[in-house]
């Protein structure tokens, strides 16, 4: 089996403060995974670290056996804020941009998306309501056929049944080579989702294990099994 994820002895202060502390994680190539933790565990700076987003971290990071800061830029498809672009940008035109910058941008991909997840294109990113720009982002990211996915709280803002939708639209759309890494605070509703559980505690990777194993190992599923860790009803030691 590839790795399409593997970190190894990764650490990241900024301003003094250790952010992220020898962090080791191998992800398989195929896997959704859950990226699970408080708020302020890091990781968005983990993701952020994978994506050469930020830089500076000591150890080493490789996405499909690539090291190298740029060429993981370009097998990685990450949620970004949209912040670069002007207010009054029509959503095609971002949508131009992504497919000018990005060469495995799909453009058909984009319209069953958009599409499906009721997005209208000749909109201004401005005129957006919030759980319509997440929206717009994740179609935007999953339009792309990266290696790998990494997709940073992305039910922020969004409502229940748009959830479902995008839920769907990730097991519809999903190649079955790439990875996935999803990043939440809870877990309810992509639970069935996830085939691993990575768990953030403590600036580290605190347990990671497959939605199988947990439920072999503690007979309960992957949300109590979050909710235990960081309870402390589950020990470091049982895991
Ligand atoms: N640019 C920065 N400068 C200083 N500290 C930072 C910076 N970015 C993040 N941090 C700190 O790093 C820690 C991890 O933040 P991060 O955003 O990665 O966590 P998170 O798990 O994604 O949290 P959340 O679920 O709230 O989004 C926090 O303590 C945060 O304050």
């Amino acid at each position: 089996m590839t790795n399409a994820i593997e970190i190894t002895d990764l650490s990241y202060r900024k301003n003094t403060k250790t952010i992220l502390h020898d962090v080791n994680l191998q992800i398989v190539q195929g896997r959704v995974v859950g990226l699970l933790g408080e708020n302020g565990a890091g990781k968005t700076t983990l993701m952020r670290l994978m994506a050469d987003v930020a830089k500076g971290a000591k150890g080493t990071i490789a996405i499909n056996q690539e090291t190298d800061g740029t060429k993981r830029r370009g097998l990685i498809s990450f949620t970004e804020s949209l912040r670069g672009f002007r207010p009054g940008s029509k959503l095609s035109q971002i949508r131009d941009v992504y497919a000018t910058v990005y060469p495995d941008f799909s453009a058909q991909k984009y319209i069953d998306l958009t599409t499906f997840l009721q997005i209208d294109d000749d909109l201004e990113l401005n005129k957006l309501s919030r759980g319509t720009r997440e929206k717009f982002i994740i179609a935007l990211t999953l339009s792309r056929q990266a290696a790998v996915y990494l997709l940073d709280e992305p039910f922020n803002g969004i409502d229940s049944m748009s959830r479902k939708r995008i839920i769907s639209s990730i097991i519809k759309w999903k190649a079955d080579d790439a990875t996935m890494l999803i990043s939440d605070h809870y877990v309810t509703e992509i639970a069935a989702l996830l085939d691993e559980v990575v768990i953030i505690k403590d600036h580290t990777v605190c347990t990671h294990k497959s939605s199988e194993e947990i439920r072999s190992q503690f007979g309960i599923g992957v949300e109590d099994f979050y909710e235990s860790v960081y309870g402390g009803d589950i020990h470091d030691d049982e895991l």
